[in-house]
């Protein structure tokens, strides 16, 4: 955790949820430019196999471009990269913010790669799920501020990607959808789905959505709060970094403590039970009814096409 102070930066070991506020290291270092200052731009992008990252050293922003063919689908390895970025990312001292976005004009993210949960060992899907897990407590959790620009359709996986953000900013566009279809395809959202949920639009408004499978129209997102804001897709990205510039204007320690004020009973309720959360996907996943759902829902996926 890093915080900005009297022009001495705080520096903390970790996540704010995962290790809380306390411990605080001095480092001496320069304040970073609250605001995006465009004109001395110097990108530094690295780690590209599932995605680029570009870090802007003179805003402090970062940007995460999802880039994996055809859909974004969340396999182990996309996973793994995530998480490690991520905590790059949120060790750099120079880094304030994370726009998270894709390279596919149509698709942020088809979440859950349903190829990692079909066919597979019960020692592949637990570290696949422990995966799932680490790259929500290393979103939910960061430091960082976090904006998605879901410049696409955004179902399950890719939804909580974005309800792990602290600002949500949608492409205007009737074609896109966002929600949490797990029922759809027989299989539950696990608590920190649904909780995650619920911090952002509502304990009915959640019942409603996740009984039903629902996802949303880009319009009907922003009706009942799921997304914040609703753009014109050529402009999401400026929006999404004027918006940050906003976000980053107020003092880092305020916001951050803020912030792990409000996530940190949602973040602790998965850190006690991770290791059950993990052995209750495998038994489910593992399940017979639940293998044939899937099957039935990758072919469906196959004939669409066709
Ligand atoms: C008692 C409690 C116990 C708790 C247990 C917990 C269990 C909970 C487990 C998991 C939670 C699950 C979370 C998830 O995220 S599941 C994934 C949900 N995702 C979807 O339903 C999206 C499905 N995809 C689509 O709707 C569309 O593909 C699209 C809108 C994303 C894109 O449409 P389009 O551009 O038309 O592309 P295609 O449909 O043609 O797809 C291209 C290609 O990609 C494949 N594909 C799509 N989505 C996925 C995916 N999620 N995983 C893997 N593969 C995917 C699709 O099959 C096509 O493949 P191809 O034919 O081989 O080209």
């Amino acid at each position: 955790m890093a915080v900005l102070l009297n022009g001495l930066r705080l520096v903390s070991s970790g996540n704010l949820s995962l290790h809380g506020i306390k411990s605080l290291q001095y480092k001496s270092t320069r304040i970073l430019c609250q605001l995006p200052c465009k004109s001395s731009y110097q990108g530094r992008p690295f780690s590209n196999k599932n995605m680029t990252v570009e870090l802007d050293n003179n805003t402090g922003v970062a940007v995460i471009q999802m880039k994996k063919p055809p859909v974004n689908s969340l396999s182990l390895e996309f996973l793994t990269e995530f998480a490690i970025n991520m905590e790059k990312l949120e060790m750099d001292r120079e880094c304030r913010g994370v726009v998270l976005t894709s390279s596919n004009p149509k698709i942020f993210s088809a979440g859950l790669d349903i190829n990692e949960m079909y066919g597979k060992t019960p020692e592949h899907s637990g570290e696949f799920w422990r995966a799932v897990q680490e790259m929500w407590l290393k979103l939910y959790g960061s430091n960082m501020v976090t904006i998605a620009a879901i410049n696409g359709s955004s179902p399950a996986g890719g939804c909580l990607m974005a309800l792990a953000c602290d600002y949500r900013i949608m492409a205007d566009n009737p074609k896109y959808a966002i929600g949490l279809n797990e029922t759809k395809l027989g299989i539950v959202a696990p608590f920190w789905f649904k909780d995650s949920m619920i911090n952002v639009i509502g304990r009915r408004a959640t019942e409603h959505s996740l009984q039903l499978g629902l996802m949303y129209s880009a319009s009907n997102a922003l009706k009942i709060g799921l997304v914040d804001q609703l753009v014109a897709q050529d402009k999401i990205m400026t929006h999404a970094l004027s918006v940050m510039s906003e976000w980053l204007a107020i003092p880092d320690h305020a916001r951050q403590i803020t912030k792990s004020m409000m996530r940190k009973p949602t973040l602790d309720r998965l850190l006690t039970n991770r290791e059950s959360d993990i052995q209750n996907f495998v038994n489910f996943i593992s399940k017979d009814s639940i293998q044939k759902s899937l099957q039935l829902y990758l072919e469906m996926l196959k004939q669409r096409k066709s």
